[in-house]
This record gives C-alpha cells, structure tokens and sequence, in this order.
C-alpha cells in the first residue's frame, strides 16, 4: 500500500513523443519519501501486447511501481512515460481514463449499497457511487457484458456490500475493463480468495491475457501460484529494487525468487502454473 498520491494534473503540457508500442517506460525512476526510496533505479519496459506480474514481498515496492504506471505517483528521480505521456508533464485525469486499475484501495471507496451495475458503470467517469442520474444505455450493456465476461453477470443487480470477496474482486476487474483501457493494472487481484475463488479468478484472467485484444496488463501478487497462463513476463521486487525481469521462464528460477524473497526457494513450473515453497 502506497500513499502521498497525485492530487490532480498540474496543468496539461505538450504531449511529449515516445515508441508508440511502449505502455509504460520508465527510465532511472525512483521515489523517495521521508529520505527512504520506495523504488531506486528502475528501468522498465512495458509493451502493447505484454502481460507483466510484479512479484516480490512486502513492502518491495509493487503498489509504488503500480501507481507509477497509473500515473497516479510521480517519479522524485528518473523519467516515466505512460501510454505516450510524460507523467507530471501531462493531463493525468485523462490519461487514467486510458488506465484500468484495480486496487484494495480504490475498492474499499464503492459504497455497499451500490448496485453491481452502477459500480463498473461509474468507472466511465472515473468515479466511485452513482452520482449522475442518467448513463447512456451502451454503458449498461456494456457493464453488464463485462460482468458476465468476468462471471458474476447474474449479479448485476445486487448491493455491492452484499457480494463474496471473490465475487466483489470480479467486480472490480469488470469494473477497471469499462472504459476499454490500453493499460490494465491489478494490484493483488486474488488477494483474500479461497482455492475456488482464487482459480476461477486466474482461469478468467488467463482468458483475458490470450485475448489479442485486451489491454496490455500488469499483475502484482506476492504468490507464483497466482500467476495466470498467458501472462509473458516478470519483475521481481526487493526493496524497492528489480532483482530480475524478463520473459517469465527466464525470471522465475529459484535463484531469482530466493533472493526477491530472502529466503531459499525451490520453484516449480506444471504446464503453465507455477508454484514455489522453501527448499
Ligand atoms: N507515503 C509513504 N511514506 C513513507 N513510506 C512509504 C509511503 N508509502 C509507502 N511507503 C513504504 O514504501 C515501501 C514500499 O511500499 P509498497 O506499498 O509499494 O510495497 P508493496 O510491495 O506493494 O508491499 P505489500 O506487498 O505489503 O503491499 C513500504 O516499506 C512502505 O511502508
């Protein structure tokens, strides 16, 4: 968790030019607070048709890495770009319009006598409660399309108060995938979930990750286990430093986790499932 987030646009600037494949790139970026670097030095690369996990223990740095690519931190060092604007030099309410973000924290802002509906819909205007009175009638549809995409469509008229946390984290992916986003970014999506809940969630965002026409995506977990087929790459977190990154293969290999984690770890790979534990 992550706080000291941007308050608003600090006024829009001429969009700077960068690779328009690059999602995120970020050069030499750091952020500091109180003297202590959340991230140090990180160069990172994210392309249009990646799926990226961000692993790594507590406190390493993945919700600041996270918010970074929301555009929802600024760099104190270093350069980042997302979806081809430069942040703290560009519009930020409507770059995040381009985002799709799901975290603990924006979940805990939907009120819980919210409908199910109301809550993906309200993502088009980038706020939590319904607000305006009237929604065009594609936006319901779509909503709805999305939460039977996400397999909880029977729930759209429900409070959202009254959902399972596996059926609220549904929820809130349909709800990050409203506005089309370029860039899906799903801080610990499987937090909380029992196995059932926790891979059906994976089976769902395996899907989303073969789709050729989903967004580019960046997971963070703290669990192996939770990494979904069709995901392509990794970054592995130590305080608030990368220990690797790459293609997943590459990345995920006992050495690498063991020293993310601080401990030795054997890993395993099962087909496209990954699973680690102490050796
Ligand atoms: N505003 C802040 N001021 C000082 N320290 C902060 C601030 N926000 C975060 N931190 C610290 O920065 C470090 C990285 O936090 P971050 O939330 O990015 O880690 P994380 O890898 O997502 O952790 P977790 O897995 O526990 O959610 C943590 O040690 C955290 O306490």
């Amino acid at each position: 968790m992550t706080g000291d987030l941007i308050p608003g646009a600090p006024g829009a600037l001429a969009p700077s030019t960068v690779d328009a494949d690059l999602v995120v790139s970020l050069d030499g970026v750091g952020v500091k607070r109180s003297g202590t670097a959340l991230v140090q030095d990180v160069d990172w690369r994210v392309e249009l048709d990646e799926r990226w996990v961000v692993l790594g223990p507590n406190g390493a740095g993945k919700t600041t890495l996270l918010n970074l690519a929301a555009g929802r931190l600024y760099p104190t060092s270093g350069v980042a770009h997302v979806l081809g604007e430069r942040i703290g030099r560009t519009d930020v309410n409507e770059l995040r319009t381009r985002i799709g973000l799901s975290t603990a924290t924006l979940a805990e802002r939907i009120p819980a006598d919210e409908r199910v509906t109301d809550v993906v819909v309200t993502a088009a205007w980038s706020v939590v409660g319904r607000w305006r009175e009237s929604y065009d009638r594609t936006d319901e549809v779509r909503a709805v399309a999305l939460l039977r995409q996400l397999g909880v469509g029977h729930l759209a008229d429900r409070a959202y108060g009254t959902l399972s946390e596996g059926e609220r984290k549904r929820v809130q992916i349909a709800r990050a995938l409203m506005t089309d986003p370029e860039l899906l970014l799903l801080d610990e999506p499987a937090a909380g979930l029992d196995l059932g809940a926790r891979e059906d969630l994976v089976a769902r965002l395996a899907e989303l990750a073969y789709d050729p026409d989903a967004p580019a995506m960046v997971l963070v977990t703290h669990h192996v286990e939770e990494i979904p087929p069709g995901f392509t790459h990794a970054l592995l977190l130590r305080e608030g430093g990368v220990v690797a990154q790459g293609l997943l293969a590459d990345v995920l290999t006992a050495d690498n986790l063991s020293k993310a984690f601080g401990l030795p770890l054997v890993v395993t790979r099962s087909g496209d499932r990954w699973a680690a534990r102490a050796a």
